[in-house]
């Protein structure tokens, strides 16, 4: 046990190439914690928010007024407190701020103490983070991991209309066998994309960004990449979506620009299907707005008996609003993103709520991040059984797969990897 007596703040850059907070917690033992603060390009627009300054500097994306609330205002309400004590502090964090969603001192502010503390905590201990989160279990699940190896939408500057197709080794034995599989795959996508004379850059989460003609032939794209690859899709290898279907709205109605048309919701809800049909897909993040609450309901209704319907825009990791999307039957699972509540705790209330009524927990990264892996440790230790951070070739989210190699060593048998039975909908 030891209290806080110091807080750094430093204006880093995230992935992008933006602005963000850094954090270093210093306690009265010596120990000390680092985090930095992702962010999101594809917002709910309920999400906690960012404080930026709005000035010249960076074209207002700027992020020292946080900075400077972490070493003044945060640092004195908090000065003195017991660093174990997660919940206290951020019950603190959350009062001290004194808005419904962290308007005033900055979510980013504010999660960056959050988090640093709680990591300088588990050095106190002695304990990696991760075993701090699960309340002393001793055996863990490690996540399966979604892997975002074709960007579209607000992530690239492509035809594409879904954000993310994703690759996810449900068939793998262990952790280290699936990120295997993964990076594999994503190799022979290149060699496809390559072969068909097709753009091989990336996206911002390290996803390939060729222009195609439709949605579905990024889905074609991908199952030729897996077979290339020597896996057999639906069995090794399961595919996901983002369609990050807010992005797509437009007068109430979605446009999918690739393919010249414009659907209603239950359109989305028949094309959705369509796929789900076709290709082995167990999970669909965003398949409709955050707005369109009724249709979400009969999505749910439609879809939800066959497939992960993962809820991001719509429930902003918000345990409120989740609880409503509970009682009235929206989605199966929902996407965990620390920055879009603001602290540890109320994330881990979040994944808690969400267990406890049957959904499944995504630990997710943002599209901006930086090299802080935090959400490995989160996706272990909580009750989360996936885990969303990208593609297989970018430092910011490499660093998370690395991360997960080497807890998934440290507790070898101890650490379970589920594959398809974390998606208890799917057929197998
Ligand atoms: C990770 C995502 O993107 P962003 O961080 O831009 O919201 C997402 O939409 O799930
Ligand atoms: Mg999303």
């Amino acid at each position: 046990m030891s209290e806080i007596v110091d807080l750094k703040a430093l204006e880093i850059l995230d992935s992008r190439g933006n602005p963000t907070v850094a954090v270093e917690a210093h306690l009265a033992s010596g120990a000390r914690g680092w985090a930095a603060v992702p962010s999101g390009a594809s917002t709910g627009t309920r999400e906690a928010v960012e404080l930026r300054d709005g000035d010249a500097r960076y074209g207002g994306k700027g992020v020292r007024r946080a900075v400077a609330h972490v070493e003044g205002e945060i640092l004195a309400a908090v000065r003195g407190m017991e660093a174990a004590e997660q919940e206290a502090l951020d019950r603190r964090l959350i009062e001290l701020d004194g808005t419904p969603n962290k308007a005033r001192l900055g979510a980013n502010a504010i999660l960056g103490v959050s988090l640093a503390v709680a990591r300088a905590a588990a050095a106190e201990a002695g304990e990696p983070l991760y075993r701090r989160l699960g309340g002393g279990a001793e055996a863990f699940t490690m996540p399966v991991p979604m892997m975002n190896v074709l960007n579209g939408g607000a992530h690239a500057d492509n035809s594409v209309d879904v954000q993310e197709f994703m690759i996810l080794p449900t068939g793998a034995p262990d952790m280290a066998e699936a990120i295997r599989y993964g990076a594999e795959i994503f190799h022979a996508l290149k060699a496809v994309l390559r072969g068909r004379g097709l753009a091989t850059g990336v996206g911002d989460e390290g996803g390939f960004a060729p222009d195609l003609p439709s949605n579905e032939a990024a889905l074609e794209v991908l199952m030729e990449a897996i077979g290339r690859a020597g896996f057999t899709a639906g069995r090794d290898i399961h595919l996901g979506l983002d369609v990050a279907a807010s992005e797509l709205r437009e007068g109430g109605r979605y446009r999918l620009a690739s393919e010249g048309r414009e659907l209603d919701a239950g359109g989305m809800i028949d094309l959705l299907a369509a796929w789900v049909e076709r290709y082995p897909i167990v999970t669909i993040e965003d398949g409709l707005a955050e707005d369109d609450w009724a249709g979400w309901q009969e999505l749910t209704r439609r879809l939800g008996g066959r497939v992960q319907l993962v809820g991001d825009d719509v429930f902003v990791t918000n345990p409120a609003i989740l609880r409503r999307g509970i009682d009235e039957g929206v989605a199966n699972a929902i996407l965990i993103k620390l920055n879009q509540i603001g602290t540890l705790t109320e994330t881990l209330e979040a994944i808690r709520l969400a267990t406890e009524a049957g959904y499944a927990s995504i630990v997710s990264h943002r599209s901006g991040e930086t090299e802080d892996t935090t959400i490995a440790d989160l996706a272990v230790g909580s009750a989360a059984t996936q885990i969303k951070t990208g593609s297989l070739c970018r430092t910011d989210r490499v660093a998370k797969y690395n991360r997960l190699l080497a807890i998934a060593r440290e507790l070898g048998d101890a650490g379970r990897y589920p594959g398809l039975a974390a998606f208890p909908r799917a057929e197998g």
